[in-house]
């Protein structure tokens, strides 16, 4: 069973805005899968439908196999929410928060062990409105984590945390896969996204423009792979782009950065260079996940790859 399947959801505010465009989206059981796309992009909106914040113009979510809008309290038992921008009521201490969700939720968590988890141990008996963005913001993580959930849904989690807090999210998020919790998150922080997830689902004006792993997406865009040498001097007539394999190459100042058809083109170009100056720095990159969220949404890539589905 799928942690979250939508089938044609559509979301229309109005005559003229079409937030969320037939939205055809599976999570698996126990995969973390990262939604990005850039502002205006319809995730929040589709995180609103899961939740049933928002009624879809338009077909169908099932949440852990159960209707997302039918079965809304059974849902909400099981599920962990951190909200886009959660707030906290000023007055209650992040114990009391804590203890509402426990309660709400039926579970037995020690809200300690929770404050613990997200880094708040000491600050547990101070009210929340003295609390920083960042704290507030783990304060939401926390709630989210009452009740063991069999899946998480977060909107933007490391919005205010600075970079520690981010990195121990992505702890959390880590810890949570390894006991079986599917997540599904959405996010403008591409390294967050490709240091944590199995999938990614990028969004583009309200269309889901691809999914699957990092490696599928830079395979299907084969975007090539680029290396930088940083050389004495640059030589005249290197002809670097004669050598098979080699798409472009560009020069800055003693900087050659080639674009290769494949990785094992790289050793021709270093080997073709080495025989004419001396290098002496070599930098091999991966496409980047910014480079294919560019590619997805800029324009020009968006309105072509409407329906791409990569296979995992
Ligand atoms: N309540 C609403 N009424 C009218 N339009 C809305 C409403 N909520 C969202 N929209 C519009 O729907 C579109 C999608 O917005 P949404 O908030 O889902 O995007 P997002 O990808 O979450 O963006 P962000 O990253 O900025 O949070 C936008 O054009 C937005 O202006």
């Amino acid at each position: 069973m799928a942690a979250i399947q939508t089938t044609g959801l559509t979301k229309r505010y109005g005559e003229s805005v079409l937030a969320v465009d037939d939205l055809h989206l599976t999570v698996e059981d126990g995969e973390v899968f990262g939604f990005l796309g850039p502002n205006g992009a319809g995730k929040s909106t589709t995180i609103n439908m899961l939740l049933d914040f928002v009624r879809p113009s338009d077909g169908h979510a099932s949440v852990l196999g159960l209707d997302a809008q039918a079965d809304t309290d059974e849902i909400r038992r099981r599920i962990g929410v951190l909200p886009e921008g959660a707030s906290v009521y000023d007055r209650l201490t992040a114990r009391e928060h804590l203890q509402w969700v426990i309660d709400t939720k039926d579970a037995a968590d020690d809200p300690d062990a929770l404050l613990e988890q997200v880094g708040l141990s000491g600050e547990g008996d101070r009210p929340a409105g003295d609390y920083s963005k960042g704290m507030a913001q783990r304060l939401g993580f926390g709630m989210a984590l009452v009740g063991d959930p069999d899946l998480l849904i977060l909107d933007e989690p490391s919005s205010g945390l600075d970079p520690a807090g981010m990195q121990e999210m992505r702890e959390i998020i880590a810890e949570e896969a390894d006991r079986g919790t599917s997540v599904f998150f959405s996010s403008h922080i591409l390294g967050e996204v490709e240091a944590v997830c199995d999938r990614i689902g990028i969004m583009n004006e309200g269309r889901l423009v691809a999914t699957g792993t990092l490696d599928d997406l830079q395979g299907e865009l084969d975007l090539g792979a680029p290396i930088t040498l940083e050389v004495a001097t640059v030589p005249e007539g290197l002809d670097l782009d004669r050598l098979t394999g080699v798409r472009s190459v560009s020069v800055e100042g003693t900087t050659i950065t080639a674009t290769c058809a494949d990785p094992s083109v790289k050793v021709d170009v270093v080997r073709h260079v080495a025989s004419a100056t001396t290098v002496e720095d070599i930098v091999s990159e991966d496409v980047s996940l910014e480079q294919l969220f560019n590619s997805y949404t800029n324009g020009e890539r968006a309105e072509g790859a409407a329906d791409t589905e990569v296979s995992a």
